[in-house]
């Protein structure tokens, strides 16, 4: 770093007593020239340092944003479609975004479409897995920390008191469990229709206690990793006791803990032994530390029985369908940043909602939104929430997905 320049000395004004009154004023004049063109200097090297506290700042800043950037450890995973002149395309998993994407030239050479890569918040690619991790991540989402708090869920106040009781408590205060000489539940189901924040729950558990949030998704499990299953639900387990404090959420567990069928297919067999597999880590789990795991469902009817016995999933809470005050809260929440125009009505919008899940709020939300764009104007009406209501309706009626937005 370059040295600051010197200050300029403190002019100094020489009056001999002999001067006549026209040589003082002379020197006096001298005198205050001089402190001008030093104020001058002064106001110049100001600027300057000013300047370089400017571009300090920026730099601090900047390395502050890539300490941040280190500290977020969590990656997707997607996978490489195509390699063009502008950028690879690569599709993220889970979400099925597709993305074009710049990469260095050195990993431009190794890459192939097909690969199954990591990449980060934005969309860069940070590593090529190699098989193994491969099939780990591709069951897996791993989040160090997930950006979802209590606040941003509407309507299920009571479901969070008692996840928080179930789930929160038991990682905090491990400690009072202990000496009251009781065992905290040990897995806890949330099952209800889509869309009615489950997921939402889960994270906002892991967030508020610092735990790692792991998801896995059944269904995914037993499509697309025939004969893996019960591996991965070991490394599953295996995974969270790395990276405790944990939570593990197992969304869909239908698909792998439904009710014994009569048939006898291969695939049932593997679903069967899946399903044990988790069994049997859950019943070890007592030993595990601090991990706890939350399971969903929508399909609370079709589980076996087996896995809601004590020590398994034996806290069972219901996330329903909002209510109007839960509707309300939500159109709150998703309308937050938006800026919409004083008429709007939210509580009207919400009595009007009857039966809508908290994310096809969030679409309606979303939807106004690009309704006011459409018109060329920046602020929502309520005009525009009724359009958007009727078009996902219509669309729910030809049985086209509503887009999700998150
Ligand atoms: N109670 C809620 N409060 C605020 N937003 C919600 C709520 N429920 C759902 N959403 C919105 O819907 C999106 C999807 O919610 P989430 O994934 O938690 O639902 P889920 O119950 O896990 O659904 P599924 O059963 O389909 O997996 C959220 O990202 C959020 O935008």
């Amino acid at each position: 770093m370059s040295r600051s320049p010197s200050l300029p000395d403190r002019p100094r004004l020489d009056l001999d007593p002999d001067m006549t009154p026209e040589e003082r004023l002379e020197a006096l004049r001298d005198h205050f020239e001089e402190i001008v063109r030093i104020n001058e200097q002064l106001t110049d090297q100001l600027d300057d340092a000013r300047g370089r506290q400017t571009s300090l700042t920026d730099e601090v800043d900047q390395l502050e944003r890539e300490n941040e950037m280190l500290k977020t450890s969590s990656l997707y995973i997607a996978t490489v479609e195509e390699l063009t002149d502008d950028g690879v395309v690569v599709k993220q998993h889970g979400n099925n975004q597709e993305v074009l994407t710049e990469v260095s030239p050195s990993m431009r050479e190794s890459l192939e479409a097909g690969d199954r890569v990591a990449i980060n918040d934005s969309f860069g690619v940070k590593e090529i897995l190699d098989p193994e991790t491969d099939a780990r991540a591709q069951a897996m989402q791993v989040e160090a920390s997930p950006d979802v708090s209590y606040e941003d869920i509407g309507g299920l106040e009571e479901q969070i008191r008692e996840v928080r009781e179930a789930v929160e408590e038991p990682l905090i205060n491990a400690e009072q469990f202990h000496e009251v000489g009781i065992d905290p539940p040990s897995g806890v189901l949330l099952h209800g229709p889509p869309g009615t924040g489950k997921t939402m729950l889960a994270k906002a558990v892991a967030n508020e206690t610092d735990a790692t949030f792991i998801k896995m998704a059944g269904s995914e499990l037993v499509r697309k990793f025939i004969g893996e299953g019960a591996r991965l639900v070991r490394d599953l387990f295996e995974l969270a006791s790395e990276r405790q404090p944990a939570i593990i959420f197992i969304d869909e567990i239908d698909a792998i803990a439904a009710k014994r069928t009569e048939s006898k297919t291969s695939g049932d067999a593997e679903v069967q032994r899946t399903m044990m597999q988790l069994l049997s880590e859950m019943d070890g789990f007592d030993d595990r530390g601090e991990i706890r795991i939350i399971a969903a469902t929508n399909r609370f009817d079709m589980l076996d029985r087996a896995i809601l016995r004590p020590g398994r999933f034996d806290r069972l809470i219901e996330v329903p369908n909002p209510d109007v005050e839960g509707r309300e809260r939500i159109l709150e929440i998703h309308t937050e940043r938006m800026n919409l125009d004083s008429e709007v009505d939210l509580r009207a919008l919400a009595r009007e909602a009857d039966g809508l899940s908290g994310a096809e709020l969030a679409s309606l939300a979303t939807e106004a939104g690009m309704f006011a764009i459409r018109d060329d104007r920046t602020t929502v009406e309520q005009a525009d929430f009724r359009a958007a209501r009727e078009k996902l309706d219509q669309e729910e009626e030809s049985g086209s997905q509503p887009v999700a937005f998150a």
